[in-house]
Protein backbone atom coordinates (compact mmCIF):
# COMPACT_ATOMS: atom_id res chain seq x y z
CA UNK A 1 0.00 0.00 0.00
CA UNK A 2 2.96 2.34 0.13
CA UNK A 3 2.11 5.12 -2.11
CA UNK A 4 4.79 6.81 -5.06
CA UNK A 5 5.67 10.39 -3.03
CA UNK A 6 6.58 13.69 -4.97
CA UNK A 7 8.61 15.74 -2.51
CA UNK A 8 8.73 19.49 -3.84
CA UNK A 9 11.34 21.78 -3.18
CA UNK A 10 8.38 24.46 -2.08
CA UNK A 11 4.38 24.97 -2.25
CA UNK A 12 4.45 27.01 -5.31
CA UNK A 13 6.54 23.84 -7.34
CA UNK A 14 4.11 21.54 -6.01
CA UNK A 15 1.15 23.73 -7.37
CA UNK A 16 2.70 24.40 -10.90
CA UNK A 17 3.66 20.40 -11.08
CA UNK A 18 0.88 18.63 -9.64
CA UNK A 19 -0.93 21.31 -11.95
CA UNK A 20 1.00 20.24 -15.22
CA UNK A 21 0.51 15.93 -14.17
CA UNK A 22 -3.65 16.82 -14.16
CA UNK A 23 -3.33 18.52 -16.75
CA UNK A 24 -1.06 15.95 -19.25
CA UNK A 25 -3.53 13.07 -17.54
CA UNK A 26 -6.83 14.89 -18.69
CA UNK A 27 -5.43 15.94 -22.19
CA UNK A 28 -4.44 12.21 -22.85
CA UNK A 29 -7.76 11.14 -21.25
CA UNK A 30 -9.62 13.71 -23.91
CA UNK A 31 -7.68 11.98 -26.82
CA UNK A 32 -9.27 8.71 -25.88
CA UNK A 33 -12.62 9.59 -24.94
CA UNK A 34 -13.42 12.68 -25.75
CA UNK A 35 -13.85 14.35 -22.15
CA UNK A 36 -12.83 13.80 -19.18
CA UNK A 37 -13.82 14.22 -15.56
CA UNK A 38 -12.23 15.95 -13.14
CA UNK A 39 -12.31 15.96 -9.01
CA UNK A 40 -10.76 18.34 -6.94
CA UNK A 41 -10.70 18.98 -3.17
CA UNK A 42 -11.94 22.06 -0.73
CA UNK A 43 -10.26 22.89 2.05
CA UNK A 44 -7.36 25.82 2.44
CA UNK A 45 -4.77 23.93 0.83
CA UNK A 46 -5.65 23.62 -2.89
CA UNK A 47 -5.86 27.07 -3.79
CA UNK A 48 -2.69 27.71 -5.52
CA UNK A 49 -3.00 24.63 -7.32
CA UNK A 50 -6.54 25.14 -8.35
CA UNK A 51 -5.14 28.54 -9.30
CA UNK A 52 -2.40 27.18 -11.78
CA UNK A 53 -4.54 24.54 -13.38
CA UNK A 54 -6.96 27.49 -14.37
CA UNK A 55 -4.15 29.06 -16.44
CA UNK A 56 -2.92 25.94 -18.34
CA UNK A 57 -4.01 25.23 -21.84
CA UNK A 58 -6.79 22.34 -22.62
CA UNK A 59 -9.80 21.71 -24.43
CA UNK A 60 -11.37 22.77 -20.60
CA UNK A 61 -15.22 22.43 -23.05
CA UNK A 62 -15.53 18.69 -22.30
CA UNK A 63 -13.75 18.65 -18.66
CA UNK A 64 -16.37 17.97 -16.03
CA UNK A 65 -15.35 18.96 -12.73
CA UNK A 66 -16.57 18.43 -9.43
CA UNK A 67 -15.57 18.90 -5.83
CA UNK A 68 -14.49 15.77 -4.02
CA UNK A 69 -17.34 16.93 -1.46
CA UNK A 70 -18.83 20.20 0.11
CA UNK A 71 -20.12 22.02 2.80
CA UNK A 72 -23.86 22.20 2.97
CA UNK A 73 -23.75 25.79 3.63
CA UNK A 74 -25.09 28.24 0.45
CA UNK A 75 -22.80 28.21 -2.01
CA UNK A 76 -22.01 31.59 -2.30
CA UNK A 77 -21.15 31.20 1.85
CA UNK A 78 -17.42 31.79 2.29
CA UNK A 79 -17.09 28.22 3.69
CA UNK A 80 -18.16 26.39 0.42
CA UNK A 81 -15.94 24.74 -1.50
CA UNK A 82 -17.71 26.09 -4.83
CA UNK A 83 -16.92 28.96 -3.75
CA UNK A 84 -13.11 28.23 -3.58
CA UNK A 85 -13.76 26.79 -7.06
CA UNK A 86 -15.28 29.99 -8.43
CA UNK A 87 -12.68 31.45 -7.47
CA UNK A 88 -9.64 29.64 -8.29
CA UNK A 89 -9.97 26.89 -10.94
CA UNK A 90 -13.37 28.30 -12.83
CA UNK A 91 -11.65 30.73 -14.58
CA UNK A 92 -8.82 31.95 -17.08
CA UNK A 93 -8.61 28.91 -19.70
CA UNK A 94 -10.31 26.79 -17.51
CA UNK A 95 -13.70 29.11 -17.56
CA UNK A 96 -14.61 26.61 -20.06
CA UNK A 97 -14.60 23.91 -18.03
CA UNK A 98 -18.23 22.40 -16.80
CA UNK A 99 -19.07 22.63 -13.09
CA UNK A 100 -20.69 19.59 -11.82
CA UNK A 101 -22.86 20.55 -9.18
CA UNK A 102 -22.20 19.35 -5.47
CA UNK A 103 -24.60 22.56 -4.28
CA UNK A 104 -27.96 21.34 -3.60
CA UNK A 105 -31.12 22.60 -3.73
CA UNK A 106 -31.63 24.94 -0.42
CA UNK A 107 -33.93 23.34 2.32
CA UNK A 108 -33.31 19.73 1.18
CA UNK A 109 -32.13 17.55 4.00
CA UNK A 110 -28.88 16.31 3.54
CA UNK A 111 -30.32 13.30 2.76
CA UNK A 112 -32.64 14.80 0.06
CA UNK A 113 -29.70 17.05 -1.25
CA UNK A 114 -27.60 13.43 -1.30
CA UNK A 115 -29.99 12.22 -3.54
CA UNK A 116 -30.37 15.13 -6.16
CA UNK A 117 -26.81 15.54 -6.26
CA UNK A 118 -26.28 11.95 -7.44
CA UNK A 119 -28.06 12.68 -9.80
CA UNK A 120 -25.76 15.10 -11.20
CA UNK A 121 -22.65 13.19 -10.75
CA UNK A 122 -23.85 9.81 -11.47
CA UNK A 123 -23.76 10.78 -16.08
CA UNK A 124 -19.78 11.98 -15.51
CA UNK A 125 -18.65 9.26 -13.80
CA UNK A 126 -15.99 7.20 -13.99
CA UNK A 127 -13.69 9.85 -12.40
CA UNK A 128 -10.71 9.98 -14.74
CA UNK A 129 -8.56 12.53 -12.67
CA UNK A 130 -9.15 12.53 -8.84
CA UNK A 131 -7.25 15.04 -6.04
CA UNK A 132 -7.72 14.78 -2.52
CA UNK A 133 -7.09 16.60 0.30
CA UNK A 134 -5.93 15.22 3.55
CA UNK A 135 -6.73 15.98 7.21
CA UNK A 136 -4.29 15.71 10.27
CA UNK A 137 -7.14 13.58 11.71
CA UNK A 138 -6.23 11.09 7.78
CA UNK A 139 -9.49 11.80 6.81
CA UNK A 140 -10.21 12.75 2.88
CA UNK A 141 -13.12 14.44 1.04
CA UNK A 142 -15.60 14.28 3.77
CA UNK A 143 -14.93 10.57 5.03
CA UNK A 144 -14.08 11.63 8.75
CA UNK A 145 -13.12 9.60 11.60
CA UNK A 146 -15.97 9.16 13.36
CA UNK A 147 -18.31 10.39 10.71
CA UNK A 148 -21.87 9.14 11.39
CA UNK A 149 -21.89 6.98 7.75
CA UNK A 150 -18.30 6.36 7.47
CA UNK A 151 -18.67 2.34 7.34
CA UNK A 152 -21.40 2.78 4.52
CA UNK A 153 -19.07 5.54 3.10
CA UNK A 154 -16.22 2.78 3.23
CA UNK A 155 -18.31 -0.26 1.84
CA UNK A 156 -18.31 -1.51 -1.80
CA UNK A 157 -21.81 -0.97 -1.80
CA UNK A 158 -21.90 2.81 -0.82
CA UNK A 159 -23.89 4.84 -2.78
CA UNK A 160 -22.09 7.52 -5.04
CA UNK A 161 -22.68 10.23 -2.66
CA UNK A 162 -23.80 10.29 0.58
CA UNK A 163 -24.13 12.66 3.65
CA UNK A 164 -21.86 13.08 6.53
CA UNK A 165 -21.81 14.45 10.00
CA UNK A 166 -18.91 14.28 11.90
CA UNK A 167 -17.24 15.75 15.19
CA UNK A 168 -14.41 17.24 12.79
CA UNK A 169 -16.66 18.59 10.29
CA UNK A 170 -17.89 22.32 11.65
CA UNK A 171 -21.35 21.17 9.34
CA UNK A 172 -23.46 18.33 7.90
CA UNK A 173 -21.13 17.38 4.27
CA UNK A 174 -22.32 15.84 1.31
CA UNK A 175 -18.83 13.37 0.12
CA UNK A 176 -18.52 10.95 -2.79
CA UNK A 177 -17.85 7.69 -1.44
CA UNK A 178 -14.66 5.28 -1.43
CA UNK A 179 -15.93 3.50 -4.67
CA UNK A 180 -16.29 6.22 -6.42
CA UNK A 181 -12.72 7.76 -5.49
CA UNK A 182 -11.35 4.46 -5.38
CA UNK A 183 -11.68 4.28 -8.93
CA UNK A 184 -10.71 7.61 -10.50
CA UNK A 185 -7.76 6.27 -13.22
CA UNK A 186 -5.45 8.81 -11.48
CA UNK A 187 -5.17 9.82 -7.77
CA UNK A 188 -3.21 12.85 -6.51
CA UNK A 189 -3.23 12.94 -2.86
CA UNK A 190 -2.37 17.17 -2.03
CA UNK A 191 -0.83 17.64 0.93
CA UNK A 192 1.65 19.92 3.14
CA UNK A 193 3.17 20.60 5.96
CA UNK A 194 4.98 18.22 9.08
CA UNK A 195 2.02 17.44 10.62
CA UNK A 196 -0.10 15.96 7.52
CA UNK A 197 3.32 13.95 7.26
CA UNK A 198 3.12 12.37 10.05
CA UNK A 199 -0.73 11.78 9.59
CA UNK A 200 0.23 9.97 6.54
CA UNK A 201 2.88 8.07 7.98
CA UNK A 202 0.06 7.02 10.83
CA UNK A 203 -2.47 6.17 8.41
CA UNK A 204 0.33 3.79 7.20
CA UNK A 205 0.75 2.09 9.88
CA UNK A 206 -3.04 1.27 10.82
CA UNK A 207 -5.18 -1.16 9.60
CA UNK A 208 -8.56 0.41 9.19
CA UNK A 209 -9.71 2.80 7.39
CA UNK A 210 -12.32 3.70 10.19
CA UNK A 211 -9.79 5.22 11.28
CA UNK A 212 -7.81 6.46 8.84
CA UNK A 213 -9.80 6.52 5.97
CA UNK A 214 -7.26 7.91 4.04
CA UNK A 215 -6.17 4.11 3.77
CA UNK A 216 -9.13 3.50 1.51
CA UNK A 217 -7.60 5.93 -1.06
CA UNK A 218 -4.18 4.30 -0.54
CA UNK A 219 -5.68 1.09 -1.34
CA UNK A 220 -7.05 1.94 -4.37
CA UNK A 221 -6.44 -0.40 -7.33
CA UNK A 222 -4.58 1.96 -9.53
CA UNK A 223 -2.92 3.33 -6.47
CA UNK A 224 -1.94 6.79 -5.41
CA UNK A 225 0.70 9.44 -5.46
CA UNK A 226 1.17 11.60 -2.84
CA UNK A 227 2.28 15.12 -3.77
CA UNK A 228 4.31 16.44 -0.36
CA UNK A 229 5.91 20.15 0.35
CA UNK A 230 6.57 21.29 3.73
O1 LIG B 1 -14.08 20.30 2.32
C1 LIG B 1 -12.89 20.15 2.61
O2 LIG B 1 -12.33 20.74 3.55
C2 LIG B 1 -12.02 19.26 1.79
O3 LIG B 1 -12.53 18.73 0.71
C3 LIG B 1 -11.31 18.33 2.72
O4 LIG B 1 -11.34 16.99 2.45
C4 LIG B 1 -9.87 18.81 2.74
O5 LIG B 1 -9.18 18.31 1.62
C5 LIG B 1 -9.19 18.40 4.00
O6 LIG B 1 -10.05 18.75 5.07
C6 LIG B 1 -7.86 19.14 4.15
O7 LIG B 1 -8.20 20.49 4.30
P1 LIG B 1 -7.06 21.62 4.34
O8 LIG B 1 -6.50 21.67 2.96
O9 LIG B 1 -7.82 22.86 4.73
O10 LIG B 1 -6.04 21.18 5.38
Amino acid sequence: MTPRMVRYDSRAQQAQRLARTCVAQLSQTIEAKGHATLAVPGGSTPGPFLEAMSREKLDWSVVRVMLTDERLVPADHDRANAKLLRETLLQNEAAAARLIQLNPTPGLTPEEAAAEVTEHVLPVLPLDVCVLGMGADMHTASLFPGGDRLAEALAATAPTVIPMRAPGAAEPRLTLTAPVLQTATHIHILIQGQEKHDALDQALATTSALEAPIRAILAAPAGATVHYAD
